[in-house]
C-alpha cells in the first residue's frame, strides 16, 4: 500500500529568516521549486475523506536530535515504508527537510526533519518562526550512545522553543533501544527522565512536561510512539474515543483501533489500556490484507489500489479470539479484537459498524466546515473587507465535543 505520492517527496528549504523555498525532491534528486508556491498536496481522495481544502496550516510536527541519532531514519521507516535496514545507507541530512503527510483528514500534518545540529545563536536561522507552528517537537536521542552531550542539547532546544510557544508538545525518543536488555531500557529511561527534568527545574522550568518513549525502527514501538505523537494532534480525539467506546460496548467487542492504513499509525482506540502484544497484531493483519490484495485481488486494468470499500478480513487466533478488519474510509480501517461467541452476532456487529462510520463522517464533515470558515476569516482578515469580530463564519465555530451522533446504535444482548 503506497500513497498516490510514493517516489515524490516534498521538501523545504530554508534560505534565510523569511524566504522559504519551496520544492520538492524528486526520483532524480533535484531539488524542484513550485514557481506558485502552491504547497498543497493532500491526496485525492474519492472516498469523500479528501481534505478539499487547499492552503489548510497543517499541524507541524519537528525532528530534532544530534547527528546520526535516527530522526531521518524513523521519517522514512514511519512513512516511506523503507526497511530499517536500508536506513544503513542514509546519508547525513545537511538542510531542514520538509515533508507533507496527507492520508487522511485526521492524518494530516508536516514533519520537518533537522540536521544533526542546529545552531541556534545563526542570525540566518529564524527559529522563532519555526517554533511559532509547531504542534509537536520530538527530540531523538541514541540510547547506544553516550547522551550527555544530547541532553545539553535537549534543553537548550526545549526550553527556546518553549519561550516562543508554550503549546508546543515535547516529545522524547529514546531511540535504537533494541540493542538494550529490557532492564537496561527501563534504567535508561529512567536516568534520561531524571537528568531532563533536573535541568528543567533548575532553570525555573518544572511546568515543561517531557513524553518519553523507547523506541526503535526495528520494532513496532516507533509505530507506537509516533501514534501517540499524533493523536495528541488531533482535536476531535476525545469524540473519536467516545465513539469507539460506543461501538465496542454495544456489539460485544473488546478491543478497537482506528489505523491509518499507509502509515499504521492508529489514530484512536477505546479508553480501555492498550498492550503492545494487541497494536503488533493489528499491525500485522493491516500488512497482510493488503499484501494478499495486492498478489490476488488486483485485476490487470486496475490501477492499483489494494484497499478500498470492499476490504475486510476476518482472523479467527488459536485462542478463541477473532480479529476483524473494516474498511473505514479510503484510508483509514477498523480493526477490532472479540472472542468467538460475540462473533456469532456479525449483524450486529456490522449494524453498528454502520453506525460508526456515520458518526466518523459526521465529526469529518464538522472538521471540514470549521476549517473552511478558519480559510474565510483569515482571508478576510488579509484583505481587511470585515471585521473579524462580526464574521459570521466565526459563529459557526463550534466545539468539536458538541457532536451529536443521530445514528442508532442497537445493544449486544
Ligand atoms: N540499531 C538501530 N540503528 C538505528 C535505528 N534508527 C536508526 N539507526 C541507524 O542510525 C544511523 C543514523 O541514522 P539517520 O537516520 O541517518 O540519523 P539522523 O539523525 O537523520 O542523522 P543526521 O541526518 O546526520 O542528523 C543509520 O545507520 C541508521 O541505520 C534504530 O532504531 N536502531
Amino acid at each position: 500500500m503506497t500513497s498516490s505520492r510514493e517516489g515524490v517527496s516534498k521538501y523545504i528549504e530554508v534560505e534565510d529568516d523569511e524566504t522559504l523555498a519551496i520544492g520538492y525532491y524528486d526520483d532524480d534528486d533535484d531539488f524542484d521549486t513550485f514557481t506558485d508556491g502552491n504547497l498543497d498536496c493532500s491526496c485525492e481522495d474519492g472516498g469523500g475523506f479528501s481534505d478539499p481544502l487547499s492552503g489548510e496550516v497543517k499541524p507541524r510536527i519537528l525532528l530534532m536530535g544530534l547527528r546520526r541519532s535516527g530522526k531521518s531514519s524513523i521519517q522514512k521507516v514511519v512513512f516511506h515504508k523503507m526497511s530499517p535496514n536500508e536506513t544503513l545507507f542514509l546519508e547525513s541530512t545537511n538542510k531542514i527537510c520538509r515533508e507533507d503527510v496527507s492520508n487522511s483528514s485526521f492524518v494530516s500534518f508536516q514533519i520537518w526533519d533537522f540536521p544533526g545540529q542546529i545552531d541556534f545563536f545563526d542570525p540566518t536561522f529564524d527559529y522563532e518562526m519555526i517554533f511559532r507552528g509547531t504542534g509537536a517537537l520530538i527530540f531523538v536521542i541514541d540510547s547506544q550512545d553516550d547522551y550527555v552531550e544530547a541532553l545539553s542539547r535537549l534543553h537548550l532546544t526545549v526550553t527556546r522553543a518553549y519561550k516562543v510557544n508554550p503549546e508546543i508538545n515535547f516529545e522524547v525518543f529514546i531511540h535504537k533501544v533494541d540493542g538494550l536488555s529490557d532492564d537496561a531500557k527501563i534504567e535508561k529511561q529512567r536516568d534520561i527522565h531524571k537528568r531532563a527534568n533536573d535541568d528543567l527545574a533548575d532553570a525555573g522550568l518544572e511546568k515543561i512536561h517531557l513524553s518519553l518513549y523507547l523506541t526503535s525502527i526495528y520494532d513496532h514501538s516507533i509505530f507506537e510512539a509516533f501514534s501517540k505523537v499524533v493523536q495528541k494532534l488531533i482535536p476531535q480525539l476525545p469524540t473519536l474515543e467516545n465513539l469507539l467506546n460506543i461501538f465496542i460496548s454495544n456489539s460485544g467487542i473488546e478491543k478497537a483501533f482506528l489505523f491509518d492504513v499507509v502509515s499504521k499509525i492508529y489514530i484512536a482506540t477505546d479508553s480501555s489500556p492498550v498492550d503492545m502484544q494487541t497494536y503488533e497484531l493489528c499491525c500485522d493483519m493491516i500488512d497482510v490484507v493488503i499484501d494478499i490484495s495486492c498478489i490476488y485481488g488486483l485485476t490487470e486494468e486496475e490501477a492499483g489500489q489494494p484497499y478500498d470499500k470492499e476490504s475486510m478480513a476476518i482472523i479467527h487466533l488459536n485462542n478463541t479470539t477473532v480479529m476483524y478488519l473494516k474498511e473505514v474510509t479510503k484510508f483509514l480501517a477498523l480493526v477490532c479484537f472479540l472472542r468467538e461467541e460475540s462473533f456469532e452476532r456479525k449483524g450486529l456487529i456490522d449494524y453498528n459498524f454502520h453506525c460508526f462510520k456515520n458518526a466518523i463522517q459526521e465529526v469529518f464533515d464538522v472538521r471540514v466546515k470549521v476549517q473552511k470558515n478558519r480559510k474565510l476569516l483569515s482571508q478576510r482578515r488579509w484583505s481587511k473587507q470585515a471585521p473579524m469580530e462580526s464574521s459570521a463564519a466565526s459563529t459557526e465555530r463550534r466545539p468539536i465535543g458538541g457532536i451529536t451522533c443521530q445514528s442508532t446504535i442497537f445493544k449486544s444482548t
